[in-house]
């Protein structure tokens, strides 16, 4: 068991992680819970395999139980949903002193945040995370959000959870497509400041991705803790540190849109294509090395993900990729500052790129 401290003044928390923690989850939430019950808030694939274990051993402790399932995918990040779920919600006659539980990956974390933080003016939640993503990545820092018409993430709040509580043992039912997507964000965590653990991913990539358990654990420990680090020195992005995670993300994001938010890219995969982007920009730009923009797509590759945009089967044009940046958060007077690295672990925020140069760069890219 691993206890993580999330340091915040006045709202900060604790990520538990433990494997097998789901079995005695009524434990770690009780001390939590005001009103003795949960709403547990879900999609359709995580119901299928969590949601009656969970709710057995909350009932076996005398905890009530008020589930609502929602459709699996990155289009539950949305008005729609959000309205649905807040009636859902208002309809069960939830209070103030409750408390959300999302169970699942980071659309059910990112739309339970978000929920809870404008429910009521605000009320507290809690993460269980289920995806590797999920787990090593969005359930950590209180980033919550849903998707425009005009882009990912552009409604939201930060707002931070009560507690997360992270069961390695529930990606035994993750298909493999989406623990690769998780992993990119653990490569992610190397590629921004700690290049001895992406020298880690090299050698144990293959075996966290044939699900070994130590190799899972170490990872999700490693990631959670450099995540927690980076969001109690920076916890709204306004120091330029915590923009740090959003390594490849600019890129990814416009990746994504341009799929339509659809299973053809899922957003792991996406921010995969837009580290690997990420880092030839950086070398056309002289800042880093051919070896190591090179290092990046190979191991990127080698484990299964995109890295590239032909890889990633996008056949856009540097102009569209460029019109999906324009909403982006990090945009600032109008200019639109770049995550871009020195090197391997030596990630940095450039704020004097051109889009146009960009586009030009997306276009004779592969
Ligand atoms: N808030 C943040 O800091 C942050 C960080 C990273 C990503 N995100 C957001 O998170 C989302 C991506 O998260 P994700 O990759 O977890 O996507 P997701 O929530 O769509 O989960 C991926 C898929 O795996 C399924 N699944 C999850 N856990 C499972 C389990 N244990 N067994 C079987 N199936 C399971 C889900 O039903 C879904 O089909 C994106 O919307 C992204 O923008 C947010
Ligand atoms: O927590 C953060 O900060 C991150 O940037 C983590 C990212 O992996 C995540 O995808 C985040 O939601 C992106 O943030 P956004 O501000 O670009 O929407
Ligand atoms: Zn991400």
């Amino acid at each position: 068991m691993t206890r993580i401290p999330v340091d915040l003044a006045g709202n900060g928390y604790d990520i538990l992680v433990e494997s097998g923690a789901l079995n005695t989850i009524a434990d770690h939430l009780e001390p939590h819970l005001k009103n003795n019950r949960a709403f547990v808030i879900t999609d359709s694939n995580v119901a299928a395999k969590w949601l009656e274990p969970l709710q057995m051993n909350l009932q076996n402790s005398g905890i009530k139980v008020i589930s609502h399932v929602l459709p699996a995918g990155e289009q539950t990040k949305s008005w729609k949903v959000l309205e649905q779920l807040t009636d859902w919600l208002l309809d069960n006659g939830t209070e103030r002193s409750d408390t959300l539980i999302a169970l699942g990956g980071g659309v059910i974390g990112d739309l339970t945040g978000f929920t809870a933080s404008i429910l009521k003016r605000g009320c507290r939640f809690i993460q269980i995370p289920t995806s590797l993503l999920a787990q090593v990545d969005s359930s950590v820092g209180g980033k919550t959000a849903i998707n425009s018409r005009a882009g990912k993430n552009l409604i939201g709040r930060f707002n931070q959870p009560q507690f997360v509580l992270i069961d390695p043992l529930v990606l035994g039912t993750l298909s493999d497509r989406e623990l690769r997507a998780g992993y990119a964000e653990v490569v992610k965590y190397g590629l921004i400041n700690n290049a001895p653990f992406f020298d880690w991913c090299e050698e144990n990539g293959s075996a966290l991705l044939n699900r070994d358990p130590e190799a899972l654990s170490y990872a999700i420990s490693q990631s959670v803790q450099a995540k927690a680090g980076i969001v109690a020195d920076d916890e709204k992005e306004l120091s330029g540190r915590r923009a740090l995670l959003n390594l490849g993300h600019t890129f990814g994001h416009a990746l994504e849109a341009e799929t339509g938010y659809s299973s053809k890219l899922v957003h792991g995969e996406g921010v995969a294509a837009g580290m690997a982007l990420a880092f030839h920009y950086s070398e056309r730009r002289g800042h880093c090395g051919a070896a190591d923009a090179r290092r990046v797509a190979a191991h990127l590759k080698d484990s299964g993900l995109p890295y590239s945009l032909k890889s990633a089967s996008i056949d856009a044009s540097g102009e569209q990729l460029v019109q999906h940046m324009l909403h982006d958060k990090k945009m600032t007077a109008g200019n639109l500052p770049f995550l871009l690295a020195n090197g391997i672990g030596q990630t940095f925020l450039a704020d004097d790129v051109e889009l146009k140069d960009v586009a030009m760069f997306l276009d004779q890219a592969e």
